[in-house]
This record gives C-alpha cells, structure tokens and sequence, in this order.
C-alpha cells in the first residue's frame, strides 16, 4: 500500500511551464514526498504539457505524483492518483478510469461525515481545510485541528491544508495531520527550498 506522510506540495498557479517546472524542482529535492498538479485556469493544451512535464520530474525524483481534479488528465500523463473536491466526480468514478492501485484523495473541508463517507468510498485519503486562514483561497472554510484525532478511528491518512507555513505547521503535525498540503507557504517563502526543509523534518 502507498503510504501517504510528509509535506505534500501543491503546485502555484503558473502560466510559464518551465518556470513552473524550475520553481517544483527546486523544492522537489529538499523532503517533498507528493507533489500535487493544480492550475484552475490554464486550457487543456497547457495543463497536459505542464502535467507532463511534473509528471517525469515526479518519476525521476521517486516522489508521488497526484492530478487536482481531472481524472481525465491523471490517466493521460500515467499519474499516481488524483485528488477530488465536492464537485469533482466520484470515487469510484475514479477508480474505474485509473485502476484499483490509484491514490484518490477527497476534499472534506471541516465535515467528519464527508470523512466518514469517503472512507465508505474507498478513497485513499482524506483532507480537511483550511487549517489556518489561506491567501490562496480566502474563502475556504476553516477547518479545526481536533478533526485529525477525530479521523484516526476512520483507518485512513487524513491531510491538512490551508495557510500551513513553517511557523505553524508543527502543530499541524502534532494534531495528528498524515502530510501537510501547502502552496504559499513553501513557494512564496524567501528560501523555498528551506521552508520545505523545515516542513518535511518534521516528519523524521
Ligand atoms: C490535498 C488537498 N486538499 C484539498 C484540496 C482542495 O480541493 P477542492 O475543494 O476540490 O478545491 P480545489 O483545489 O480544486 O480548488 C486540494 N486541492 N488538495
Ligand atoms: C487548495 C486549497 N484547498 C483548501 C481547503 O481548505 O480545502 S485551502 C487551499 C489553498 C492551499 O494553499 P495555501 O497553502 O497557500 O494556503
Ligand atoms: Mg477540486
């Protein structure tokens, strides 16, 4: 069974591919253990290209690779998994498109019962968010840190996500969190390849 722990990057918004392929590598080598591909807004063309290219970056550095949202995309670029929100298709949809050994995360904001259903499901892992206000996605709704306790009796790894930054992410951990999910912090850090450092020791 793939095993899900440790700092989980999620990739920034990025229009330039090999600028956002120069900006994954240099974090990449410094404790990341899944990286996740998620670009709200580029068309088809690019987000293949982009995936692709994070896709052979993934695979030569042994780091797990997961598609945000597009199963579609997941199985053309021959990703690990893919990660679902509440309006991004089912589990088992998913597991129909990219076979019984897939990772597919869901989304489950700041509802155990989602949880509880994903489980049901059969997903891989499960996410709550925001864990801390996000600049990223200001909206999101915010997450308390005693839903990782809450979880462990679901058997499952649980992520947290949401404004997690080197400062505050050992408490993140200390909940119970599986792996930390994170953008800003760790991309718009003075020194990322540092942030990612700090986060990933603290899983040691
Ligand atoms: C690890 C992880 N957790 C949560 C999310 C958020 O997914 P979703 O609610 O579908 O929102 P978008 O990321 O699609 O805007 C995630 N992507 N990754
Ligand atoms: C994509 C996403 N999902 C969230 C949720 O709560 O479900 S928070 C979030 C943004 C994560 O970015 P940052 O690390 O910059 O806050
Ligand atoms: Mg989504």
């Amino acid at each position: 069974m793939t095993v899900i722990k440790g700092l989980y990057a999620v990739s920034p918004e990025a229009e330039d591919s090999e600028q956002l392929l120069a900006k994954v590598s240099r974090v990449l080598d410094n404790g990341v253990a899944i990286l996740q591909y998620r670009n709200k807004s580029a068309n088809t063309v690019r987000r293949l290209r982009q995936a692709s290219l994070l896709a052979s970056l993934c695979k030569s550095r042994r780091v797990l690779f997961l598609i945000n949202d597009d199963v579609t995309l997941a199985r053309a670029v021959e990703a690990d998994g893919v990660h679902l929100g509440k309006t991004d298709g089912s589990v088992a949809d998913a597991r129909a498109i990219l076979g019984k050994n897939a990772i597919i995360g869901v989304s489950c904001y700041n509802d155990i019962a989602l949880a509880e259903q994903a489980a049901r499901d059969g997903a891989s892992y499960i996410a709550f968010g925001a864990v801390y206000p996000s600049r990223t996605k200001p909206n999101a709704v915010a997450a308390p840190l005693s839903l990782f306790a809450e979880a462990k009796r679901l058997g499952l790894p649980s992520v947290a996500i949401g404004g997690i930054t080197p400062d505050n992410a050992a408490e993140v951990v200390a909940a119970g969190a599986s792996a930390i999910a994170v953008i800003g912090g760790l991309f718009d850090a003075p020194d990322p390849a540092a942030a990612a450092r700090q986060m990933a020791a603290l899983f040691d």
